[in-house]
């Protein structure tokens, strides 16, 4: 069985908070694919993006997938937060909320492992809650900027990365992850 894992994301930035935040305790090596992403909940996409990845790379694999739910919208974007991102950007996201008090959002990271094609897909999930901003902070990842964690008074973008990387939805599930794989 092979040890090193390779992480399969097109994201760079979200491979870069991977590598800051557990480079030192796992072995992981980086493709960088566009995997095909079905309609479904959180789980259901981690799970077949996950075993789409193990097909590819014929050995271990993580993968990660980030949704962005409001509460004022039951959860939705959700998993699809990336094409909503994409189309309306930040100020978009904060004219959704317009016609709501419930300014409430959840972060949610989900990695998904598996030691290759046909086996078992194993779930690490971190939530971070905070609240939905008018965008503030410089312009690099994503929401960042217009996500403002609970206990906070800076957004994600505002913040120095170390701190985001010690608090966040990504870093919670990676706590889990690194649990997992020291027992592996
Ligand atoms: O910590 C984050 N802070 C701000 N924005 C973030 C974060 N993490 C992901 N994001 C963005 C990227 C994408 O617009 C969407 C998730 O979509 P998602 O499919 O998981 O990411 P992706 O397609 O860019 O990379 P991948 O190849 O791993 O699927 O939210
Ligand atoms: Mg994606």
């Amino acid at each position: 069985m092979s040890k090193v894992i390779t992480f399969v994301t097109g994201n760079v930035n979200k491979l870069k908070e991977v590598q800051a935040i557990i480079a030192d305790s796992v072995e992981l090596t980086n493709k960088s694919l566009d995997l095909e992403e079905v309609q479904g909940t959180i789980l259901e996409v981690a799970e077949a993006k996950c075993k789409q990845a193990a097909s590819i790379i014929q050995g271990p694999v993580l993968v990660e997938d980030t949704a962005l739910g409001f509460s004022a919208y039951g959860g939705l974007p959700g998993p699809y937060i990336k094409w909503f991102m994409a189309k309306i950007g930040h100020e978009g996201l904060n004219n959704m909320l317009v016609a709501y008090d419930d300014k409430s959002a959840q972060a949610i990271c989900t990695f998904a492992f598996s030691e290759g094609p046909g086996k078992e897909v194993k779930i690490f999930q971190g939530i971070q809650d905070g609240i939905i901003v008018p965008a503030r902070g410089p312009v690099g990842f994503g929401w960042d900027p217009c996500f403002q964690p609970d206990g906070f008074d800076q957004t994600y973008a505002e913040m120095p990365k170390s701190l985001k990387n010690t608090i966040s939805h990504r870093f919670k599930a990676l706590q889990l992850l690194k649990e997992f794989l020291s027992s592996r």
